[in-house]
């Protein structure tokens, strides 16, 4: 039963803008010994390289910022000429190629129109059933879940040791987004702008602390492979109501283009979690914050998607637990300096659709990448569930205050009798986005533990039981600060509203301490 609801919630973490069923919606900079970590499906490479290209990618904040409306497709410095198989730094790990890569073949003008792409992913088109039946030897497919462009699934090796390394690593999972090189209507496919925003976000985010880890990136054509098509039909007959992606077999045209993003496991979407516990639910949303706080910091990020799909939980160490310890509970005779992380768990941030970033090497200086968001420039959508109606407001209230900050922009340039500049509304850093989102993502956690607020775990202290109504409180306390405040009273960034956590004592020293130690890992 548990799983019927969780299925039912499904349907709302995606996107409405497909067929009216849908709704839309690391690390610190990677030391050499995480770096080396990455590898690919098929394995080959050399370390070096791949640290070698992760420097390219490093943003460098010194620049005067460019912007750029249109995305950066045409952007890219196309590298010189390599073997695929050889220089693929971010893709290559220590292990031997096992397959030929045999090559896609699409027109001249595509194959134009995708050099940007292939040159970021150091890649050429490959041929999708090749890819798959190479991908089918090695690995054991199932369908984790879908987004409106995506599905993605879990890869396990068949081989007993590398299942061992890989889940160390902490799992593979491939997300596959098909795409046209020319912009359509079809909202069920992406376009080529918006899956190189996607992977150039992708790759910037990926050396900072609570991003997904991107292992590789992969460009195929051709029609979707038996070994996805089996994990695809599979998922479909086990969640009927969440499988609303169309077929592929049926809608796809036979060069079909996808990008394929290798990742780390995040682990499960919040929207799974059930009733949390007041360790869980406040680790999941203070540690969030802190997660988009550096990032702000470090690449002028934002995620302006960041519904309750795309923030994942696992586990902080493998196999271990997934909430606090019963025997803190039980034992604690007063509340713990540090309240931060007695969940054991950790949050990764996926799917940077519509994010923005600085993103950029050294030819590039520093470029801004985002998405336009059109979707929502007139959609009153209101959505079925409380969590729905959150959700949608939430892409409102960032664009509304995207809309004021362009009006104050022209207003002050008239002022100063300077020309304005016309710039896309959503090319601006407007961290406050981030907090908007955050309150979506509290006032969500208090939803799921309605009539538990104050609730504890079984077995607990009294002084645990104190501990757990103070962290509620806490929440709630967010709560109103940030929902309960006109978008002018906010704070103006996740990295503000840690400041203000400070001040109000929702957070201590030692907590942050904590998460600068995580950081540090
Ligand atoms: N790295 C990952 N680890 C675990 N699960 C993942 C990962 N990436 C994606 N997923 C699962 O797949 C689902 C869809 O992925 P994602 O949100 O990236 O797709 P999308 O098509 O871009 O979605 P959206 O509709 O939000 O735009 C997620 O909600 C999540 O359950």
């Amino acid at each position: 039963m548990a799983d019927l609801d969780a299925l039912g919630e499904l349907k709302n973490q995606q996107r409405p803008t497909r067929r009216f069923e849908k709704t839309y919606g690391k690390k610190k900079p990677a030391m050499a010994q995480s770096r080396a970590m990455h590898f690919d499906l098929f394995g080959g490479g050399d370390e070096n390289k791949i640290v070698d290209e992760m420097e390219k990618l490093t943003i460098k904040n010194d620049r005067k910022e460019r912007v750029e409306s249109v995305p950066p497709v045409q952007e890219c410095p196309v590298p010189a000429k390599v073997h695929p198989t050889e220089h693929n730094p971010r893709l290559r790990g220590r292990r031997k190629a096992t397959t030929s890569k045999r090559m896609a073949t699409l027109t001249q003008d595509k194959m134009q129109a995708l050099k940007p792409l292939l040159s970021l992913v150091n890649q050429e088109v490959q041929d999708f059933q090749e890819f798959g039946r190479s991908m089918g030897k090695k690995y054991i497919c199932t369908k984790l879940g879908e987004g409106a462009f995506a599905d993605v699934f879990k890869l396990k090796p068949k081989d007993i040791d590398e299942a061992m390394q890989v889940y160390e690593r902490g799992g593979l999972v491939i997300k596959v987004i098909p795409f046209t090189v020319d912009k359509i209507d079809d909202d069920d496919i992406g376009d080529l702008e918006s899956v190189t925003r996607e992977v150039r976000i992708l790759q910037t985010l990926d050396p900072l602390h609570g991003f997904a880890r991107c292992r590789g990136v992969h460009v195929v054509s051709g029609k979707y492979p038996d070994v996805l098509l089996d994990a695809f039909q599979m998922f479909k007959t086990t969640h009927p109501l969440t499988a609303i992606n169309p077929d592929p077999t049926k809608t796809a045209p036979a060069d079909q283009l996808y990008v394929i993003i290798e990742m780390d496991d995040a682990g499960t979407p919040v929207w799974k979690i059930g009733r949390p516990s007041a360790f869980q639910a406040f680790d999941i949303f203070w540690k969030t914050a802190m997660v988009l706080a550096n990032a702000e910091e470090k690449v002028e990020f934002e995620h302006r998607d960041l519904h309750n799909g795309n923030v994942c939980y696992k586990p902080l160490k493998r196999n271990g637990p997934g909430d606090v310890i019963q025997a803190v509970v039980e034992d604690m005779l007063e509340e713990p300096e540090v309240t931060l992380g007695l969940s054991n768990l950790q949050v990764t941030v996926i799917d940077y659709t519509l994010a923005r970033a600085k993103v950029g090497n050294d030819s590039e200086g520093d470029l801004v990448v985002f998405d336009p968001i059109q979707y929502w420039e007139e959609n009153d959508a209101e959505g079925e569930s409380e969590s729905d109606k959150k959700q949608y407001d939430t892409y409102r209230k960032v664009r509304d205050w995207a809309r004021g900050e362009e009006a104050k922009a022209k207003a002050a340039a008239e002022l100063d009798g300077a020309e304005y500049e016309e710039r896309d509304k959503y090319s601006r850093f407007l961290p406050k986005s981030n907090v908007m989102w955050l309150g979506y993502l509290v006032a969500d956690l208090l939803m799921k533990s309605a009539g538990g607020r104050g609730a504890s775990l079984p077995g607990s202290s009294r002084a645990a039981k104190r501990l757990q109504l103070y962290m509620w409180r806490t929440l709630e306390e967010v709560d109103v600060y940030v929902n309960g405040s006109s978008p002018t009273l906010m704070p103006e960034s996740a990295g503000d509203l840690l400041a203000t956590a400070m001040e109000m004592k929702w957070l201590t020293l030692a907590d942050m301490a904590v998460f600068r130690e995580e950081l540090e890992e």
